[in-house]
Parts: structure tokens; C-alpha cells; sequence
């Protein structure tokens, strides 16, 4: 397992050791303790899964408020996203800016994105799906999200053409409006 640091302090790229032989290949796609080996000390609590059909898919950007904050571990298992974590950590040095990555069914990577970022990932290919865990469960109360075309967040996604989004996502606040609350330093 190779952990990869950004530009963005604590959002990091993982990718998986792949066994391979002569009938396809095995990873481990989730081991706490070489996670925690690694300095990534995070308990999760929920696995979630998500189907996409067409390409050009847009879900995000979203973030639970404290204190149902989240951390998130995404991987892509079949097709491609381009997969996006956006800093909203009041008082950070890189408050509003965001960081991508393919996630793809094949290159297996993984994309850490601790508590204080919004995540959010177009779809790069039809019949896309996503599992990634979090620590913190499902709470509607406290379930936000920031409008994924937001020029001061300037986010360069790979498809100009208008996404297709949910009713919550095409309504969601601009960074400025939107309601965070996610000091530097936790
Ligand atoms: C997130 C979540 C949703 N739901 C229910 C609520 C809705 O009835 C339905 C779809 O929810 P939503 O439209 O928020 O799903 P996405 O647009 O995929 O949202 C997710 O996509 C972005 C990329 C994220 O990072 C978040 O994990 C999450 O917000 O599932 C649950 O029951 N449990 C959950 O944990």
C-alpha cells in the first residue's frame, strides 16, 4: 500500500498493493491497521455503495456539518469518476480549494478525505459505481452541500457539459453562502 500526500494537507491518494498470477490479481482494499501504520487513525462505521448510469454524472459537493462530520475512503469499482475534495476548514491556508483525481475500476486507486472537506465526483464513463466508507453515520440534519460549479472554488472538471445532478445539488449554496463550521485544526 502507497500512501500519496496533495496539495491538500490530509487529503491523500492511496494505492493498494495488487497481488497478480495467472488468474487475475487479489488486494487488500481496506486494512485499519495498515492504515493506522500508515497515520491514518480513523475508525470507520459505514460502507456506502452508489450506482451511476451515465456518464457526465455529477454527485457533490457534499460534507455533514459537525458534529456528524465525516472522513470518507472512495474508490471507484467499476468505470471511471473524476473524484474531488474541496477544503472548507475555516482559518486553513487552503480554505476553498480542491483537489482531483481519476478513481478508476482500473487503476484501483483510492482518495482519503478526512473531516473539514467537501467531496463531490463526475462520472467519466456510463455505469459507474462507487463504495467508499465513513466514520460518522448518515444524518440528514446535518447533510450540506456547496454548488459543484462555484467560480470561486473554480473546480476544472473534465466534462464542460452540464451535468446531470439532483434536484438538492442543482439548488446547492455557493461557498460564501453555505452554512460550514469546520475550524483549522479540528
Ligand atoms: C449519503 C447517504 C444518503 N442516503 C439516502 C438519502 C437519499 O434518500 C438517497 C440519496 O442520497 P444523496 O442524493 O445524498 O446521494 P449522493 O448524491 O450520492 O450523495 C453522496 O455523494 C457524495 C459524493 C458524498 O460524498 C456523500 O457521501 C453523499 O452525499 O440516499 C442514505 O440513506 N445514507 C447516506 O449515507
Amino acid at each position: 500500500m502507497k500512501l500519496i500526500n496533495t496539495e491538500l494537507d490530509g487529503v491523500i491518494i492511496i494505492e493498494p498493493t495488487v497481488h497478480g498470477d495467472h488468474r487475475g490479481w487479489f488486494m487488500e482494499t481496506y486494512s485499519d491497521s495498515r492504515l493506522k501504520a500508515l497515520g491514518i487513525d480513523i475508525t470507520f462505521v459505514q460502507d456506502n455503495h452508489s450506482f451511476s448510469a451515465s456518464k457526465g454524472t455529477l454527485r457533490g459537493l457534499h460534507y455533514q456539518l459537525n458534529p456528524k462530520a465525516q472522513s470518507k475512503l472512495v474508490r471507484c469499482t467499476r468505470g471511471s469518476i473524476f473524484d474531488v475534495a474541496v477544503d472548507i476548514r475555516k482559518g486553513s491556508s487552503t480554505f476553498g480549494q480542491w483537489f482531483g483525481v481519476e478513481l478508476t475500476e482500473e487503476n484501483k486507486k483510492q482518495l482519503f478525505i478526512p473531516q473539514g472537506f467537501a467531496h463531490g465526483f463526475m462520472t467519466l464513463t456510463d455505469d459507474v459505481e462507487v463504495q467508499y466508507k465513513v466514520d460518522e453515520g448518515y444524518s440528514q440534519a446535518h447533510d450540506r452541500g456547496i454548488r459543484w460549479n462555484d467560480l470561486a472554488i473554480n473546480i476544472q472538471w473534465p466534462e464542460s457539459a452540464l451535468p446531470i445532478l439532483s434536484e438538492k445539488d442543482e439548488k446547492a449554496p455557493l461557498l460564501e453562502e453555505a452554512e460550514v463550521n469546520f475550524m483549522m485544526g479540528g
